[in-house]
């Protein structure tokens, strides 16, 4: 089988959108993890399939590197690009694997509504969150020093996590509405350049702190990204989403 696919790319969370809106399309588990293999394939931390569901512009499936299933905060403001690219529409609704969404293009940015549950939880000097994706932030000195395999890996495979897992973020205050952080990715296994889930969870934790601040400028290693409190768990996440190529592969 021939897939056509767009690459596109948020903060260097970078991602392959497959557009189904007009024909349905299956693909394995083990598919994913060889179109995004960076060797084998077209190399991405994920895979999103666009799909019609009425009541929403798009229904969308995330896929991390190894074939698992998540909601991506970064991917989602990708998707939204994309279909702005299609149709040219700046305010879109969305259904995902965590509910529905809105955003909004902002010219050279799109701004996403996250999906909060719950407030998040301090326990044992880090702080455990789910903003559609489960993550742990954890407070730090010298970010760029840290070795974030030996800090995040016993975390990610916690059984207290298991089976899902989670997403381990270390996180440097650099101002009170500043911080820099690096992401640990459960499904793609490493390192990312940045996580807008992460992102979010990081500045909840800041804000969740700090009543007197309603935004924080989030540095991450491929780009900057901010995140605003809008009320009492409503939180959007603006950031950088950009095409990067289109082409065809072989499944
Ligand atoms: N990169 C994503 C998060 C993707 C999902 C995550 N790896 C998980 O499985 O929980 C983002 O931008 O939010």
């Amino acid at each position: 089988m021939k897939l056509n696919f767009h690459k596109y790319q948020g903060a260097g969370n970078d991602f392959v959108i497959i557009n189904a809106l007009e024909h349905s399309i299956q693909i394995s588990a083990s598919e994913v993890s060889k179109i995004c293999d960076r060797k084998y394939g077209v190399g991405a931390d994920g895979l999103m399939i666009l799909s019609h569901r009425s009541g929403v512009d798009f229904h969308l499936d995330y896929f991390n590197a190894d074939g698992s299933v998540s909601f991506c905060g970064n991917g989602s403001r990708c998707a939204v690009r994309f279909y702005h690219h299609l149709t040219g529409k700046e305010a879109v609704k969305f259904s995902a694997f965590d509910g529905k969404h809105l955003a909004f293009i902002e010219q050279d940015l799109v701004k996403l509504e996250m999906m909060v549950p719950q407030k998040g939880q301090w326990k044992n000097q880090e702080f455990i969150i789910n903003t559609g994706a489960p993550h742990v932030c954890v407070s730090v000195n010298n970010l760029d020093d840290c070795d974030i395999y030996e800090i995040a890996k016993p975390i990610r495979w916690r059984k207290e996590f298991a089976p899902v897992g989670v997403n381990v973020n270390l996180f440097e205050k650099i101002g009170g509405h500043q911080v820099k952080m690096r992401t640990f990715e459960k499904g793609v296994e490493d390192e990312t350049l940045a996580c807008g889930t992460g992102v979010t969870a990081v500045a909840i934790s800041v804000l969740q702190d700090d009543v007197s601040i309603n935004s924080v400028l989030v540095e991450t290693k491929g780009g900057k990204l901010k995140v605003d409190r809008k009320g009492e768990g409503t939180f959007w996440l603006t950031g950088p989403a950009t095409f990067v190529f289109r082409g065809e592969i072989a499944v």
